[in-house]
């Protein structure tokens, strides 16, 4: 098999940080390992202060680790050329409120090195996959928190990054945003990009990310694909449209004939309160 290089790579992170409180040292990250393939979308979740922020930030180079390492497709974190293929949105974006949609994308444009026709296409091309043509002269200033997400997300692709970071890409935004935030993170696996956020919105990563961590108290207490890490290994799911009440009692009585096998449950499956929420509020069934 060719030997693909991770788009992340993070090896026995370790990042204690002095507190105020007699300079006492406080243990962060406390070694974790993270290893994210190319094309995958990976999901960092843990309680507050459980060490996720910092694990991006090392990542980005933005703090110094205490022991271990970081790279980005290959490249050490601590080395500015690491940065050259990542997007980041981070948790408290900022934005400079008296420009509009356009002119951010323009000035982040700018900053990346791009120009003229090329720079004007890419700012359309943003604003378009991120459903914001419709306000791209407006002021940020007057923009929601789910618009500002949006504009975030797409100031973090201007630079047509291989790796994309959120890190809580949904706080604070309703649910309607927050599935819009969702369908464009589908639309960046689609395109190829690999992308790596942190949340403790559980429901939204078990929608879009194949694989998770669960990082608590700065350790990673658990890790793997999302499909391994839910199944019940030993149930089996069965779900029938339209079936006659005789048939269910057939099947009831088929497995209580069966030795070594029990229902556990039979009934009506449920849809999420996210789901209803949106049908009643958008119409039609999502
Ligand atoms: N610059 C810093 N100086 C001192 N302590 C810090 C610093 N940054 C983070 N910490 C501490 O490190 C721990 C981990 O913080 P971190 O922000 O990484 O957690 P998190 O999982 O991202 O939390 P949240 O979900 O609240 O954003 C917390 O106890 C936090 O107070």
């Amino acid at each position: 098999m060719a030997d693909i290089t991770p788009a992340v790579e993070i090896k026995d992170l370790v990042k204690d940080f002095r507190t105020s409180f007699r300079k006492q040292l406080l243990r962060a990250v406390d070694g974790v390992s993270i290893r994210i393939m190319p094309g995958e979308v990976y999901g960092l979740i843990g309680p507050n202060g459980s060490g996720k922020s910092t694990t991006m930030k090392a990542l980005l180079g933005l703090v110094a680790p205490t022991s271990g390492n970081c790279s980005i497709f290959g490249k050490d974190s601590l080395k500015v050329d690491s940065r050259n293929d990542v997007g980041f949105l981070p948790e408290n974006p900022y934005f400079y409120k008296h420009l509009s949609g356009a002119e951010t994308l323009r000035f982040y444009g700018k900053l990346c090195g791009l120009r003229g026709r090329k720079l004007e296409d890419r700012v359309n091309e943003l604003l378009s996959l991120v459903d914001l043509e419709g306000a791209r002269d407006r002021r940020i200033g007057g923009y929601s928190k789910g618009m500002l997400q949006r504009i975030g997300l797409a100031q973090a692709l201007v630079q047509e990054p291989r790796l994309v970071i959120l890190d809580e890409p949904t706080a604070g935004v309703d649910p309607i945003g927050s599935r819009q935030i969702r369908d464009l993170i589908f639309k960046l696996r689609e395109r190829g990009i690999t992308v790596f956020l942190c949340s403790h919105l559980l429901e939204q990563v078990q929608e879009v990310c194949d694989h998770v961590g669960i990082i608590f108290r700065g350790k990673m207490v658990k890790e793997g694909r999302l499909e391994d890490l839910i199944a019940i290994e030993d149930q089996t799911e069965i779900i029938l449209k339209d079936a006659s009440p005789e048939l269910v009692e057939q099947i009831r009585s088929l497995v209580a004939a069966s030795s070594g096998t029990s229902l556990v449950r039979t009934g009506k499956p449920r849809t999420t309160l996210e789901r209803l929420f949106l049908r009643e509020t958008q119409g039609g069934d999502q």
